[in-house]
């Protein structure tokens, strides 16, 4: 899909969206800037299904996709498939079964319906975790997208490469329908990774991979390239709420009700809840992944972020420190948790 553009001029490409979470897939379509319409989401968590109808204002079917048969795909009459499958079956934490595990059954099972639909899709974009690429639903997918007429162009990117400060690697997989051609086909059928950043040539408008043969250089180049977290900030700084019209009444549950001494004092109003309490600050100090509004990276969120502090995600310093004992210096740093809308 080409920015901007339609089916055919101003027609909105019919999406559906599979797997569909919270929205990310829907929000990445948004910023795209593609003239595309999502039909119809699917997931079967009620509460990512409540959170999807928050952010978008519509419910996605609820059901399990194994379920789906080509002659209800086909009556959505979709152009193109957004699916991001569970990524646990490839996950290196988890018990790596595969196709063998249940919740990679649907996946395959929904591309081998493709056949079997009287209007397949033109296009597929796949998701999923690092791991993915050598596992065996990849090389099932793969066979069935060649099987079907696709052609594929996979990616291993970073938001690091498209200027985010958020270290997060992730398989890609795009896939064309014959005729329909690649703009560039250089990649065509090919997995690429490169650690770099991704420019835009000014004269063809093609996204490009920097060819750059140090990582040192490549990292640099990355760093460079990449935007400040104070940029994805809400507010800049503890005393930036006062001015702000910050609505988002989210509550934040921690293991402490110890209150903030005075140091923070000025911590306080909407912010206040995201205010790491100073208990966890003294237990698990050394644990915290520390980020800086100026920084330029920043650990991956899970869900458990906002109940537990090890390998979460990171915490927002926003005073500098002024002292050199971490523990102490800690606690003047003003350290808040990200906001739901900074980590989205
Ligand atoms: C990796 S997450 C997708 C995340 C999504 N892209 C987002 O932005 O939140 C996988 C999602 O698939 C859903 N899911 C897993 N198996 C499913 C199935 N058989 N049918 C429907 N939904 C399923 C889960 O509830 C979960 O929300």
């Amino acid at each position: 899909m080409e920015k901007g553009l339609g089916k055919q001029g101003d027609e909105p490409w019919r999406v559906l969206e599979f797997y569909s979470g919270i929205g990310g897939m829907r929000y990445s379509l948004m910023k795209a800037g593609v003239n595309a319409e999502v039909v119809e989401a699917f997931d079967i968590n009620d509460t990512a299904n409540d959170v999807y109808q928050h952010n978008f204002g519509h419910r996605p079917y609820q059901g399990n996709i194994q379920s789906l048969t080509a002659a209800d795909l086909d009556r959505y009459g979709a152009d193109a498939w957004l699916l991001s499958p569970p990524c646990q079956p490839y996950t290196r934490q988890g018990l790596q079964k595969q196709s063998g595990d249940a919740r990679a059954f649907s996946f395959l099972n929904i591309l081998e319906l493709i056949p079997h639909t009287s209007q397949p899709p033109i296009m597929l974009f796949v998701e999923n975790v690092v791991g993915f690429e050598t596992s065996d639903t990849h090389t099932k997918m793969i066979e069935i997208l060649g099987r079907t007429n696709f052609i594929t162009q996979e990616f291993i990117l970073s938001p690091l490469q498209f200027g985010v400060p958020y270290s997060r690697p992730r398989y890609f997989c795009l896939a064309k329908r014959k005729p329909s051609t690649f703009q560039s086909q250089l990649f065509n059928n090919q997995l690429l990774q490169s650690p770099g950043p991704l420019f835009r040539h000014t004269n063809t408008e093609e996204t490009v991979f920097c060819e750059l043969d140090e990582p040192q250089e490549s990292w640099d180049r990355l760093l460079e390239s990449c935007e400040s977290i104070e940029s994805f900030l809400e507010f800049k700084n503890c005393s930036d709420q006062s001015e702000s019209n910050f609505v988002d009444t989210t509550t934040v549950s921690t293991d402490s009700d110890e209150v903030l001494d005075e140091g923070n004092e000025y911590c306080s109003g909407g912010l206040d809840q995201y205010s790491v309490p100073l208990s966890l600050i003294e237990r698990w100090g050394s644990a915290m992944d520390i980020v800086y509004p100026d920084s330029k990276r920043c650990c991956c969120f899970t869900k458990s972020y906002y109940r537990y502090v090890k390998g979460t995600g990171s915490l927002l310093a926003t005073l500098q420190p002024n002292n050199e004992d971490k523990a102490s210096s800690l606690k003047e740093q003003c350290l808040r948790y990200f906001t739901p809308r900074e980590v989205c």
